[in-house]
């Protein structure tokens, strides 16, 4: 999507440098910065340090920081040491796994001297897979806000309430629940967004300043005003996006999403999550007891980061001295709160019924 008028994704490559760069997301969106990686070491620290973000687009940088290191040392050893490094720097999004499995799978029956070329092709196909996945997923709830928009007197907007930074910085492009906003926008459909702060990374500070660049209708809000909001009637639809959805439809997201889910529950509010296929584990049926959640620093939660009034970007302490912080990153929204699953090929039922239904070719897939 666009910044200050030129397209960007949130990773590619650079033919002329040989090089592998992406959107440096810490200081997102208060300060715009590429840097490039190039090492397997440098891919690590950004997954895990949050530099790139966002389940399918750590699953497309685990592929190219895989490629990177086969052009570096293409062995079987090297190879494996890739996916262990490249796994452990995040263990909740499941594109991570996915992608990894998929590179090793590809590469490991080739010849050492065609594993380099291989994998940067492959973390290519990856990223243009993820883009086309985000593009159909904005379609198909396109007709969803379309239904909304029908329903109401001309020319009021569809009120969308957006958790986390589901956007087109935590893909390679579009996003999976901004994706059908700016297909509505596109469209002229009138929309506004509702977009909830996220405490402590504030990713909805990015969603903020990407529906802005795009000059989509939206308000930051506290993470707790979405219940009143839809209490009021100021809600029509909720949509998140997922770092894990299981085979049985249970949705991991970021911490938070849960209660947004029970509100909506308890105000007739639709609450839709808009899912790519690598972001589904199969082998998991209980995402509460089975999804490992992640545990963040507890700086993240005792300090915030954000613009001072000098214009530097800078932490303060919001905790009092010695007040320890916990931070678990995401939670389990059950398949039972869940409307429905927006996904490339069509919204399925939050059931395992419903997914298998839509990816017969996918169920059962290791992870
Ligand atoms: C399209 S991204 C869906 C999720 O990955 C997103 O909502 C989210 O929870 C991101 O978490 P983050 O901790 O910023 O990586």
């Amino acid at each position: 999507m666009k910044v200050n008028g030129t397209h960007y994704r949130s990773i590619w490559f650079d033919h002329d440098l040989s090089e592998v760069r992406i959107i440096d997301q810490r200081w997102l969106p208060h300060r715009f910065e590429v840097v490039s990686l190039t090492t397997l070491d440098a891919f690590a620290t950004a997954i895990r340090d949050m530099w790139v973000r966002g389940a399918p687009l750590i699953g497309a940088t685990a592929a190219y920081g895989m490629a990177i290191e086969m052009a570096r040392d293409a062995s079987d050893a090297a190879m494996n040491h890739a996916w262990d490094k490249l796994h452990t720097t995040r263990p909740t999004a499941i594109n991570l796994k996915w992608a990894l499995d998929r590179c090793r799978a590809a590469l490991l029956p080739l010849p050492v001297d065609e594993r380099a070329g291989a994998a940067l092709q492959l973390a290519h196909e990856i990223a243009d897979e993820d883009v086309e996945i985000n593009r159909n997923i904005g379609l198909n709830g396109l007709e969803i806000i379309r239904q909304i928009a029908a329903r109401k007197p001309a020319g009021e907007p569809v009120r969308l309430l957006t958790h986390c930074n589901a956007g087109w910085p935590a893909t390679v492009d579009w996003g999976t629940a901004t994706s059908p906003m700016y297909h509505a926008f596109e469209e002229g459909i009138p929309i506004h967004v509702w977009v909830d702060e996220t405490r402590p990374r504030n990713q909805g500070a990015m969603t903020s300043w990407e529906l802005g660049s795009h000059g989509i209708s939206h308000s930051y809000i506290t993470d707790n005003a979405g219940g009143h909001l839809m209490q009021q009637g100021m809600v029509d639809m909720v949509i998140t996006g997922t770092d894990r959805t299981t085979a049985t439809g249970d949705v991991c997201n970021k911490i938070g999403t849960y209660l947004k889910a029970l509100a909506a529950r308890d105000n007739g509010v639709p609450f839709y999550v808009a899912l790519p296929s690598p972001t589904i584990d199969w082998t998991v049926r209980d995402g509460v007891a089975e999804i490992p959640i992640e545990d963040r620093p507890e700086r993240e939660v005792t300090f915030a980061l954000g613009k001072l009034t000098d214009g530097t970007i800078g932490e303060v302490q919001v905790a009092p001295d010695g007040s320890p912080g916990g931070n678990p990153a995401f939670d389990v929204t059950p398949a039972r709160l869940v409307t429905g699953l927006i996904t490339e090929r069509g919204v399925a039922e939050a059931s395992e019924a419903g997914l298998a239904k839509m990816f017969p070719d996918l169920k059962g897939r290791a992870q």
